[in-house]
């Protein structure tokens, strides 16, 4: 089975604000840049993948990752994530309307496309399913069938929303690049322990690490 994979990205300037202790005001944007980046690129590398929509506004980011290959939604009508979800989905489906499709996050840049591809061939066994993160709360990956619809439910507790709204949730071992997101100082240590991406490591070279 081949997925179109919808990834959301707030404007930079307002992304990843629990890294402020590790990157301040100047380097945050360029950081969030960066995991959105490594996460499109290795999204476009997976066997199982056949297309990639991001989902943002943000003029820059909007550039760099349509020159890697994905095609740019707008986040119209900026209603926050959910919302933005079930849009690019939804024009996703405008133009292949039995697409698989599956939804990422855009802070995964330690993301491998052979584990993504466990993930995903996981994910086809149900009409929908997800992949809760690695602090064992959130949700990193929702995916539905050819005939589901998302219904994301990101935000606070996601992981016990989607399993209570009825998902699956992925008991896949071995896929620690997919379920590593990072919000925090330690995340972004998890994510260059298990080895990120190319604009992560250059972006992140640069960055004082206390304790890594
Ligand atoms: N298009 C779009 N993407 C969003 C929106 N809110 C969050 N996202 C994206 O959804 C994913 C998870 O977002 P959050 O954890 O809420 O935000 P974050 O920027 O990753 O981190 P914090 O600022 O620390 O909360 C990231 O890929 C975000 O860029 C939104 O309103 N629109
Ligand atoms: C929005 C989510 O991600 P994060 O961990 O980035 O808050 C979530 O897990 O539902």
């Amino acid at each position: 089975m081949q997925w179109t994979l919808v990834i959301p990205l707030k404007p930079l300037t307002q992304a990843k604000s629990r890294l402020a202790d590790t990157a301040g005001d100047g380097l945050r944007p360029g950081l969030a840049l960066a995991f959105a980046q490594d996460t499109v690129g290795a999204a476009l590398a997976c066997a199982a993948v056949s297309d990639v929509a991001v989902v943002t506004d943000d003029e820059l980011a909007g550039r760099k990752l349509a020159a890697l290959g994905a095609r740019i939604v707008p986040d119209s009508p900026a209603g926050g994530l959910n919302a933005a979800l079930a849009h690019g989905a939804a024009v996703v489906r405008e133009t292949h309307s039995r697409t698989p499709v599956a939804t990422l996050n855009a802070d995964l840049p330690a993301l491998r496309p052979a584990e993504l591809a466990v993930v995903l061939g996981a994910a086809a066994e149900f009409p929908r399913a997800f992949l809760a993160d690695a602090a064992g709360l959130g949700t990193t990956l929702l995916a539905a069938g050819p005939d589901g619809e998302l219904r994301p439910e990101f935000g606070i507790d996601s992981r016990a929303r989607h399993r209570a709204s009825g998902a699956r949730e992925l008991e896949v071992a071995g896929v620690d690049s997919v379920r590593q997101d990072v919000d925090t100082g330690d995340d972004l240590r998890a994510a260059l322990a298990l080895g990120v991406g190319p604009y992560t490591a250059a972006v992140s070279a640069g960055l004082l690490m206390p304790g890594a």
